[in-house]
């Protein structure tokens, strides 16, 4: 019988003698190659290069591999190109597109695209500027012009201060951009600009106010134009208000005015995304221009759902292109506005006597065929919707007679001027306009100007309203105090008190004192439940009235539909 070792030794050890074994293993190998290398034992003799050797395939293989690379390469570089142009004329879907919104950390996000989020966005820029740019289309600078968004400005507080930035000015000629920039300059203040279309990503151009009589060529240069003048006006300001803080300037408009060009142009960098496809900026983007001045890109803001498919607002921008359900629309409207020698000319066709006949002659010059070799219509009514856009079909308003009847805010502009000290601005921009072509220079078409977009929905909040909040205006001062307060009063806090009237204007202001009121109200209703015992017949009395008032408010829906209150002349 075999002896039971009762006392038989695990053969298991501590790891940390394991490892120590280990190490001296290794150690042990490392220095047995080195002798060996040292003696030249065990290397194994060189041979000599054979070509053979180094190409296992024959000619023929080679060649057709050769081939299927060059093939795939060339696919690879058509289908790149096929997406960047199908980007470019906006006919690629959200989903195609690459997600989200690009910060300026380069950090992409998910974002919602509604224009409900558009719109709070909006809120939050108007909310957190002292200054606010409205941009606004050198071409159509009125049809471009949002009345609706220029009262939000104007109610959120005397603080605010709105300025106008006619953009694009390289599109117009000369005697349009002069008379806009006098006609918008009689309501607010107003300064001319240019967007460097430079491509690379920093090191943008800019071109200073040069001196009177060398205009000459200021304008075929992709450099940015204006970015001087705009940027002495905010220092102008943050200098008249004796700022030692930063001031934020917040930059509105409709899509695809240019709002985050010009902020990519103040930078001279590309620090937000760029692109002729309205709708691209998605969530307010802040960039420090430098440690006085922040910048505060909004996303475009249309509310227009009962026009939404409008032609005109197609003719704006204001729309992608890709969602357009008829693209063919549009184009008849340009049809109308443009004369057809100058699209003849453009797309190098023959003279045509239809829309359908006009885009089939397109469709064949640009070789815009589907499968089986029939014109596509629809890609081309895009394509010259794109051109429209983007100013490859050349054209320009003129602004229209005003109203006799119309109240004239000229004293009002002459006192905020003076906050940006405008007369020295304007001063340093008249060689910029100096240098922009004349009419008979490039032969744009002249069209209509066309009016104001209003916005078109029901606000997100319906509490909102201008009947709880401006204590001032509540207080129920007599006549005579008001009218000496009148004179007194700065030239913005008069602007906005007549915007304050308005029915339906987002006040931030009356709505914080509307809410804080409503929740003294909830607490003190609270507090007179526990003690109800006690006056019954009081609080029901009261609490009945305030629930009519709730009621009341509760009931009143925003609904931003103004008058548009301009006479167009010819139109
Ligand atoms: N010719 C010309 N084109 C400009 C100018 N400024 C902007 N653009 C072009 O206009 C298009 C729209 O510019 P964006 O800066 O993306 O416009 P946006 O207002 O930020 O647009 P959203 O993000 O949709 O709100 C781009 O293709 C720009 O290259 C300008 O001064 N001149």
């Amino acid at each position: 019988m075999a002896k039971c070792n009762k006392k038989s030794k695990s053969k298991r050890v501590p790891l940390r003698k394991k490892h120590k074994i280990i190490r001296k293993l290794k150690e042990h190998q490392k220095k047995k190659a080195k002798e060996a290398k040292k003696l030249e034992i065990n290397t194994k003799p060189k041979l000599d290069k054979d070509p053979a050797n180094e190409l296992p395939l024959n000619e023929e293989e080679l060649k057709a591999l050769s081939d299927r690379r060059q093939r795939t390469r060339e696919e690879l570089a058509a289908n790149k190109k096929d997406r960047a142009q199908k980007r470019k004329l906006g006919v690629l879907d959200d989903e195609d597109i690459e997600g989200g919104d690009e910060n300026p950390s380069g950090v992409t996000r998910k974002v919602d695209n509604s224009e409900k989020a558009f719109y709070k966005e909006l809120v939050k820029v108007i909310e957190a500027s002292d200054v606010i740019l409205e941009v606004l289309d050198a071409r159509d600078p009125l049809g471009t012009r949002s009345v609706d968004m220029e009262k939000m400005v104007l109610s959120a507080g005397p603080d605010k201060h709105l300025v106008l930035l006619l953009n694009k000015i390289d599109l117009v000629p000369r005697e349009s951009a002069e008379k806009w920039l006098k006609y918008l300059r009689e309501e607010l203040p107003a300064v001319a600009f240019k967007c460097s279309t430079q491509e690379q990503n920093s090191n943008l151009g800019w071109k200073s106010a040069p001196k009177a009589g060398k205009t000459k060529n200021l304008l075929q240069t992709s450099d940015c134009l204006g970015a001087e003048t705009l940027i002495k006006l905010l220092k102008n300001y943050s200098r008249s208000h004796d700022i030692k803080k930063s001031i934020t300037v917040g930059i509105i408009g409709l899509p695809n005015v240019g709002k985050s060009s010009i902020i990519n142009s103040l930078k001279r960098s590309h620090v937000v995304n760029v692109g002729a496809t309205p709708g691209l900026t998605r969530s307010m983007q802040e960039v420090h221009l430098d440690k006085n001045v922040k910048l505060l890109d909004c996303p475009g803001v249309v509310m227009l759902k009962s026009a939404a498919n409008d032609a005109t607002v197609a003719l704006r921008n204001c729309k992608r292109i890709e969602k357009l359900d008829d693209p063919v629309g549009p184009v008849k409207e340009i049809l109308k506005l443009c004369p057809e020698q100058v699209l003849v000319t453009l797309y190098k066709v023959p003279s045509f006597d239809s829309v359908d006949d006009f885009l089939q002659k397109v469709a064949i010059a640009r070789g815009k065929f589907k499968k089986g070799g029939v014109v596509d219509i629809d890609v081309t009514a895009r394509i010259v919707l794109h051109d429209w856009n983007e100013g490859k079909i050349p054209y320009y308003t003129m602004p229209p007679k005003r109203n006799a009847d119309e109240p004239s805010e000229a004293r009002i502009v002459s006192e905020l001027g003076k906050e940006f000290n405008i007369d020295e601005v304007y001063g340093s921009e008249s060689t910029i306009i100096g240098s922009l072509k004349s009419v008979n220079e490039f032969i744009p078409v002249e069209v209509a100007a066309t009016c104001p977009l209003n916005f078109d929905m029901v606000m997100p909040e319906d509490n909102q309203g201008n009947d709880g909040g401006d204590q001032r205006m509540e207080s129920g001062e007599d006549a005579t105090n008001v009218s000496v307060e009148e004179k007194t009063k700065s030239a913005t806090t008069r602007q906005n008190e007549k915007l304050y009237a308005e029915e339906g204007m987002l006040n931030t202001k009356m709505r914080k004192a509307d809410k804080k009121r409503r929740k003294k109200e909830n607490q003190t209703s609270t507090m007179e439940h526990d003690v109800y015992e006690f006056k019954v017949g009081y609080v029901k009395e009261s609490s009945a009235m305030e629930t009519g008032d709730e009621d009341e408010s509760h009931l009143k829906k925003n609904r931003f539909e103004l008058p548009c209150g301009l006479d167009l002349g010819d139109e």
